[in-house]
């Protein structure tokens, strides 16, 4: 059976994590071999940069040097992690992935969607997930969903102000419409159950 690249996406809080995990499920029980993973992260490279990333002070890093290590963590997470599973014909399920980039860096970060799109196509030869599921909820709902799992700790970009989340949420949606082949927004409302049975539809085309 052939391998299939999922990528799971939203602004902070909407639930992927929980999503990500429920899905794994629903297609093990279809007799579909699955791997988990995330970004930034899922490598060991990438697993490191992402502490550079999240931790410290919001002038760590500027939104040139942060795009870039996304991109850095990103070809390596490609490499060693995704491309192998997907040989061995398993699912990657991915929490997050290069939409997230051209999201928060792209559109919110003031570097544009095509400037992020040539890293990637530097970085990972522009490899894209056969289907990404965008799950959104209404403004500022994440974002409390996020601060009654974590109270005010944010990482160095969650606890970027409401504007900034607004545009990560305007990017998404103009990936959507760019490619609505690849990509689906997804609404995040209701019980995890209902929301995990709209992502199975969403993949209903590719599932064997
Ligand atoms: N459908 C739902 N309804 C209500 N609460 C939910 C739902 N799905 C998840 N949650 C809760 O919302 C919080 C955020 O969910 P989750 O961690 O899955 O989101 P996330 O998108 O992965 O977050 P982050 O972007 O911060 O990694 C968690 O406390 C989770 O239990
Ligand atoms: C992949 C990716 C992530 N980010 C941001 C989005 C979140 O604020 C953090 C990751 O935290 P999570 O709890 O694991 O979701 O990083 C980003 O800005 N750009 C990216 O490409």
């Amino acid at each position: 059976m052939a391998g299939r690249f999922i990528s799971l996406e939203g602004g902070e809080g909407v639930g992927k994590s929980t999503q990500l995990a429920a899905l794994a499920t629903a297609l093990e029980g279809r007799g579909i071999e699955v791997l988990v993973t995330r970004e930034p992260g899922g490598s060991s490279g990438a697993e490191a940069i992402r502490k550079l990333l999240l931790e410290g002070e919001e002038t760590r890093w500027n939104p040139r040097s942060e795009a870039l290590l996304f991109a850095a963590a990103r070809a390596d997470h490609v490499e060693k992690t995704i491309k192998p599973a997907l040989a061995e014909g398993k699912w990657v399920l991915s929490d997050r992935f290069l939409d997230s980039s051209l999201a928060y860096q792209g559109e919110a970060g003031g570097l544009g969607i095509e400037a992020v799109r040539d890293l990637h196509r530097f970085g990972s030869l522009d490899f894209l997930p056969d289907r990404t599921l965008v799950l959104r909820l209404e403004s500022g709902e994440g974002a409390l969903r996020a601060r009654r799992r974590d109270g005010e700790e944010g990482d160095r970009i969650g606890s970027r102000p409401p504007r900034y989340h607004a545009a990560v949420d305007r990017g998404f949606r103009v990936m959507a419409e760019q490619e609505p082949d690849r990509v689906k927004l997804i609404d995040a409302e209701g019980n995890p159950e209902t929301v995990t049975a709209r992502l199975l539809y969403a993949l209903g085309d590719l599932l064997p």
